[in-house]
């Protein structure tokens, strides 16, 4: 039928099927908002993950991708500087985790992290990256000029897919800098301000995207260079009833380049 057959194993009597191992079965899928949000919601319900399971898959393939894409020998500042600005939610979590995994990796990651949620998990998480010598920014800098100077790189964990609306202070300055940034800048499953199905024409334009799980709608408006898929945890059985068509990752790797 011109698609891939899912490939099937058999152990102790269990089939194993998995999709790849060959051409998939159509293109790659462009979930809407909605289903983005019901995949993740089913993720924790219906496959009893948990958040900060998926937060560090999520977060380590965003520091993975971003080590194939800049490698600290493509840095022109004297240390591989990245500043890694997070948002209220996930996202901001994936952040904090891409953060801490980008230390290890032997970058030299600064952290904004402007309003943090009073859960345990975000302290825990910043409490990690404090412990790992990461930096906390007290305040954003003014002047997109600074940023230029100080990093290489800046990863935006603003907004993920559950952005909506107008964005609200202090975020609507952040963003504005941002757009006036000339280092490159990745970002974390959806550009942060853009609609997460439509994007937005006059907003960031990143350089590289991590889409994680599967490409959101408004993944089509991005003309950056590198697009990566990581997140490689969605089960076999909710990848089909979402109809993903999601590409085999190579070998053992937990990101894809698309782009
Ligand atoms: N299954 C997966 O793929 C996994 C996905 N993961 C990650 O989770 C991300 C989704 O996370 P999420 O649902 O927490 O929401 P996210 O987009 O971070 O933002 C919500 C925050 O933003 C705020 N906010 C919203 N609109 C705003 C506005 N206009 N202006 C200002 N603020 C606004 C909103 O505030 P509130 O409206 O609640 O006041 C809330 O605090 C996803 O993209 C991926 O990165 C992984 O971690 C794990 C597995
Ligand atoms: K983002």
């Amino acid at each position: 039928d011109g698609g891939s057959a899912l490939c099937v194993c058999k152990v102790e009597g269990v089939d194993l099927a998995w999709p790849g191992f060959g051409v998939p079965r159509g293109a790659i899928s462009h979930p809407r908002q909605e289903e983005a949000q019901a995949i993740d919601q089913e993720l924790f319900t219906e496959y009893k993950f948990s958040v900060d399971q998926l937060m560090e898959l999520a977060g380590l393939s965003c520091a993975t991708a971003i080590a194939k894409a800049y490698p600290p020998s493509s840095f022109t500042t004297s240390q591989p500087a990245v500043l890694v600005v997070c948002g209220p939610g996930n996202n901001g979590g994936d952040g904090l985790v891409c953060a801490r995994h980008l230390k290890m990796f032997g970058y030299q990651p600064t952290v904004y992290y402007p309003k943090r949620p009073s859960k345990s998990l975000f302290e825990g998480l910043t409490t990690q990256c404090k412990k790992m010598d990461i930096p906390f920014l007290p305040e954003f800098p003014a002047e997109a000029a600074f940023i230029d100077e100080l990093y290489g790189l800046v990863v935006d964990a603003i907004f993920g897919f559950s952005f909506k609306g107008a964005v609200r202070e202090p975020f609507g300055s952040i963003l504005s800098t941002l757009e006036r940034v000339t280092v490159p800048i990745a970002s974390i499953d959806i550009p942060s301000g853009w609609d997460v199905e439509k994007g937005k024409a006059d907003g960031l334009q990143p350089d590289m995207l991590i889409s994680l799980t599967a490409p959101k709608k408004a993944a089509m408006h991005f003309t950056g260079r590198y697009h990566f898929l990581g997140g490689r945890f969605v089960p076999p059985m909710l990848q089909e009833k979402y109809a993903l068509n999601l590409p085999a990752y190579p070998g053992t790797d937990c990101v894809l380049q698309l782009t």
